[in-house]
């Protein structure tokens, strides 16, 4: 992260913004987490909205009128809500368990996260990626323990095992008394307060009661004696055996702190997103290859980090996903499309709020706004009021699987190419053209990729297709001196492709083949991302 000390205090606009994603394995809560701060932040009325499925399917909010108006689908992607004093930005990460780098890229967009665990299952192995990934941009974590209404582990071990699978320190915020059917609710330890859980009415918000420290006989009144001694007892152990909470060390990725709570019975819930809105941070420097990018500058600037695609086949139009990075956006406001150098009217931008607001009028760094548009924005694609800048930082990562495809109609081939490099722009996909030979080759980073990607072709194109086996395996990007590559590229053609955006790569099957070409060609440099930049 870029150094941030010794910067002025940003306009209050600003400084009041939190743009966060939830990361999670599977079926810890995201889903219901994020109702809650939908529900809480008053963006929905009743839990439940965004959990129904199918027909029924009430999407997030309001927006779903917006969704059904322009036929996009575009109400999971990014979410704007108050909460207390702060403007709250959740960014969504795809949810199915095939990983793929749109969540990367999410997370390029983000300045914070949330990670969910089960109080049961602790640290499964998609939260493990996921915090991997945060911790490669060094974003700070905050890490809420779900699910303890349940049978769940001792508070320790959860602890400990996020301190030693994850080696980052861990400081509790909150501490659970009892757990499964005895679980009463949490002590804030940031706060001195005791927080009952309702077991009730799962929409409630927890009591609150102001508790001066440990000895105050408030507690006796709330909490049974056998449980109010375990919890004495364990706060002082975890006051002598755990880091106290620390803002600089959180903001620096070093420290997360810990909620304990139950998303479904809305419980932890309100304590998590305060901290979100009084420990997260601002929004942040972003970086570009020229410098970095302050949210303070006046000059609007922003990148796109996520392209979808409309889902109705009967409209060509795609969302392109914008995180401001500097500046107060309104709009109509004409900005430079960096990599065309073509001055784009941005005129429908989309804000997804809650209730009526569907355009967005303003917009400040740090929030995210949809641009609809008909192809021209790509992922890193930089906009700005008209200095050339190129923001880095978002990757492009070699698939792990490899497919060739071909139009069930041979006289459709064109019309393929098309709707493939539509995918590629979209993130969806990786295409290649061989150097020699017809067709294409497609690579993606789960299997399920290549199912979506056929029955979208289907759909939005009427173009059947049959993926098939490749030779090869994964691919890489070419890097080197020109004459290097050259020589390279000369003697290996039947290994050479184009990616979707003119670039070279060799199309591995093995391991093998990539450690010849070091030997063989200690000049050329095989890599496996590519960093986006217009
Ligand atoms: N007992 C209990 N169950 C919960 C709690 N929070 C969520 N659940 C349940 O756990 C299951 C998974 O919750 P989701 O919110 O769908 O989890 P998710 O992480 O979004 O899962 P995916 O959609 O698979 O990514 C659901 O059946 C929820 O009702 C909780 O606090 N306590």
């Amino acid at each position: 992260m870029l150094d941030q000390s010794n910067r002025p205090a940003l306009p209050p606009e600003i400084a009041r913004r939190r743009t966060f994603a939830i990361i999670s394995h599977p079926d810890a809560g995201k889903t219901t987490l994020t109702e809650k701060f939908l529900l809480f932040g008053g963006a929905i009325q009743m839990a439940g909205q965004v959990r129904a499925k199918g027909e029924a399917r009430r999407t997030r909010s309001d927006f779903m009128a917006l969704e059904k108006e322009r036929g996009i689908s575009v109400s999971a992607s990014a979410m704007s809500f108050d909460f207390s004093q702060w403007r709250f930005n959740l960014v969504d990460t795809p949810g199915h368990s095939d990983f793929s780098e749109d969540t990367y890229r999410t997370l390029t967009a983000v300045d914070a996260a949330i990670m969910v665990i089960d109080g049961a299952k602790g640290v499964e192995s998609q939260t493990r990626k996921l915090f991997e990934v945060c911790r490669l941009r060094d974003l700070p974590i905050l890490t809420f323990c779900n699910k303890m209404d349940r049978e769940s582990r001792d508070t320790f071990e959860i602890i400990d095992e996020i301190q030693s699978n994850l080696a980052i320190d861990v400081a509790p915020a909150s501490w659970p008394i009892g757990m499964g059917r005895d679980f009463l609710g949490c002590y804030d330890i940031l706060h001195d307060r005791l927080e009952l859980m309702d077991r009730a009415d799962r929409n409630r918000v927890a009591e609150s009661i102001k508790i001066e420290g440990l000895d105050d006989p408030k507690l006796a009144q709330h909490v049974p004696a056998e449980q109010l001694e375990k919890l004495r007892e364990e706060l002082e152990m975890a006051r002598a055996l755990l880091p106290a909470f620390d803002r600089q060390s959180f903001l620096e990725g070093h420290l997360t702190p810990i909620w304990f709570g139950s998303a479904i019975n809305s419980f932890g819930v309100k304590e998590l997103m305060s901290g979100m809105g009084e420990f997260g941070p601002e929004p942040q420097i972003q970086k570009a290859a020229e410098r970095g990018i302050a949210p303070e500058e006046t000059p609007v600037t922003g990148f796109v980090f996520k392209v979808q695609a409309n889902m109705d086949p009967k409209h060509r139009d795609r969302v392109a996903f914008v995180r401001l990075a500097s500046g107060h956006f309104e709009r109509g406001m004409k900005l430079l499309h960096v990599r065309s150098k073509k001055p784009m009217a941005v005129t429908n931008p989309v804000l997804f709020l809650a209730a009526d607001r569907e355009l967005a009028e303003e917009a400040w760094a740090g929030d995210i706004i949809g641009i609809p548009n008909h192809g021209q924005l790509r992922i890193g694609d930089a906009l700005t009021e008209g200095e050339s800048l190129r923001f880095t930082g978002i990757p492009s990562f070699a698939p792990e699987l490899l497919q060739g495809v071909r139009a069930g109609d041979p006289m459709k081939a064109k019309h393929l190419e098309k709707a493939l490099m539509q995918f590629a722009e979209e993130g969806a996909a990786k295409v290649f053209k061989p150097m020699i030979g017809s067709g294409f080759i497609v690579g993606v980073v789960g299997a399920l990729q290549f199912d979506v990607l056929a029955s979208r072709i289907e759909l939005e194109y009427s173009l059947p297709v049959r993926f098939e086996g490749s030779q090869f395996t994964s691919a890489r990007w070419v890097m080197g001196p020109k004459a290097a590559v050259e020589a390279f590229v000369n003697v290996n053609k039947g290994h050479i492709a184009h990616d979707s955006d003119g670039d070279l790569v060799y199309l591995t099957r093995l391991q093998w083949d990539i450690d010849r070409v070091s030997r063989d060609h200690p000049e050329v440099r095989l890599t496996a991302t590519k960093e986006m930049m217009v």
